[in-house]
C-alpha cells in the first residue's frame, strides 16, 4: 500500500481566521482534499468551485472540499474511496478545519484510533490560528481556547495588521510560555506560506526521517519545579493554572511500570493533561521510544532505529492545567523505577 497520507488539522478560536487561511491555501496548495463541518457556514471562496456532488466540491486548482457527515472516519473513508475509483483528484493531503470552538482531542481520538484510517492516513500535525486583537481576551474566558493552543505543533498569528505592536508583543510571549515547542507565524489576511503548515510532526516527509529534536524541543521547557509556570512568571492570572515543563529521567524505565503512570495521567487526569511528548530509554530494549498524548488520547508509540543524539537519558515534555510539575515528575520516577536527572536541564 502507497505511504500514508499526511493530514493537519486546523483549529483555532471562532472567527480566528481559519477559513481566511484555508482559502488561501487552496490556491496555493494543490492536490489537497479539505473536510470541513458544512459549506453553507464558511465563507469558502465560491469562485474557486467548479462542481458541488453531495458532500462533495471541486476547486479549480485540484483541490477537493468535503463536508463530514456524522463522525470523521466515515467521511475519510468515502473520500478515498472516490479518490480510489477516480472520481476525484488523487489528493495528495487533506486539511481538516474544526469548528471554532472544538476541543481537538476527540478529533484526535478519531483520527489515530480507527485502523483503517492509520492505514491510509496519518496526523502530520496540528495547525492553530491565534486572532491578534481578540486572542488575550479568548484566552481568559475560554479554556477550550487554551487547549488548542497548547495541542498546537504551529501557531498562525492573525490579524496583526488590526493590532497594537505591544499587544501583539504580549500575546507572542503568552503563546510562548504556554506550549514553548510551538513555532508562531504571522499570517495577515490568510497569507501564508504552504510549507508553514507541512512537516510539523514527527516524520518529515521532505527529508524522509523521524525527526525527534526538532518535534521535541525539549530545551524550550524549564525543568519541572513545584508551583512555578515552567519557571517564568504567569502573564496572566488564568495562565498560572497551566504549566510547561519537563522531566529528565537517567536510567533506563520500567516498560510496564512507565505505562501505569502514563495511564493514570490520561485515565484520571485527561482533563489536566493538556499534552505530552517524549523520548525514552527502556529496559531491555535498544532502540527508543517515542511517545505523545493529547488528554486522554495516547498516540500509537513510534520506535526508533537509533538515538538522535548522545544523550540517551528519558525526556518528557509536559503541558498541564492544575496539576502539580512534582506531582508528575514523582509519578514518572516512583512507577518507572529511575532516577530523576540531578539538573534536570535537556540539552
Ligand atoms: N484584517 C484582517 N482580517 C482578517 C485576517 N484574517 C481573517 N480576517 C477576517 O476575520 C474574519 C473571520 O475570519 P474567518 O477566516 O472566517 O475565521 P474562522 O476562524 O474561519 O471563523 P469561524 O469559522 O467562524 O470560526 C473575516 O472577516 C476575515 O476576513 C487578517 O489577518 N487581517
Amino acid at each position: 500500500m502507497d505511504a500514508p497520507l499526511p493530514i493537519t488539522l486546523l483549529t483555532g478560536f471562532l472567527g480566528s481566521g481559519k477559513t481566511t487561511v484555508l482559502n488561501h491555501l487552496v490556491r496555493t496548495l494543490p492536490r489537497t482534499a479539505i473536510l470541513m463541518n458544512e459549506f453553507g457556514e464558511v465563507a469558502l471562496d465560491h469562485q474557486l468551485l467548479q462542481k458541488m456532488d453531495g458532500p462533495l466540491a471541486l476547486l479549480s486548482g485540484g483541490c477537493v472540499c468535503c463536508t463530514i457527515s456524522g463522525s470523521l472516519s466515515p467521511t475519510l473513508k468515502n473520500l478515498w474511496m472516490a479518490r480510489q475509483k477516480g472520481d476525484i483528484p488523487a489528493f495528495e493531503r487533506v486539511i481538516i478545519e474544526t469548528t471554532g470552538i472544538a476541543d481537538p482531542a476527540p478529533v484526535l481520538d478519531n483520527l489515530l484510533h480507527d485502523n483503517w484510517v492509520r492505514a491510509r492516513f496519518r496526523l502530520d500535525g496540528v495547525v492553530t490560528t491565534v486572532d491578534a486583537l481578540f486572542g488575550m481576551g479568548q484566552l481568559d474566558q475560554h479554556f477550550e481556547a487554551v487547549k488548542q493552543v497548547a495541542v498546537a505543533d504551529r501557531l498562525l498569528l492573525t490579524k496583526t495588521d488590526l493590532t497594537p505592536a505591544e499587544t501583539v508583543a504580549a500575546l507572542r510571549e503568552r503563546l510562548a510560555t504556554l506550549n514553548p515547542a510551538a513555532d508562531i507565524v504571522t499570517v495577515t489576511q490568510g497569507e501564508i506560506d504552504p510549507t508553514a503548515i507541512q512537516n510539523l510532526g514527527l516524520w518529515n516527509a521532505e527529508t524522509r526521517s523521524l525527526e525527534v529534536a526538532r518535534w521535541l524541543k525539549p530545551q524550550r521547557y524549564q525543568p519541572a519545579r513545584a508551583g512555578t509556570l515552567g519557571g517564568k512568571p504567569a502573564v496572566a492570572l488564568h495562565d498560572a493554572r497551566i504549566q510547561a515543563f519537563s522531566v529528565v529521567l537517567d536510567a533506563p524505565l520500567d516498560r510496564y511500570g512507565l505505562q501505569s503512570a502514563l495511564s493514570m495521567l490520561t485515565s484520571f487526569r485527561a482533563e489536566n493533561l493538556l499534552r505530552f511528548k517524549a523520548i525514552v530509554n527502556l529496559q531491555d530494549e535498544a532502540q527508543p521510544v517515542v511517545l505523545h498524548g493529547v488528554q486522554h488520547v495516547l498516540y500509537p508509540e513510534v520506535r526508533l532505529d537509533a538515538w538522535p543524539d548522545d544523550d540517551h537519558r528519558s525526556r518528557f515534555v509536559f503541558i498541564v492545567r492544575d496539576l502539580d510539575p512534582e506531582f508528575v515528575a514523582k509519578l514518572l520516577t516512583d512507577f518507572s523505577g529511575a532516577a530523576r536527572s540531578h539538573d534536570g536541564a535537556v540539552s
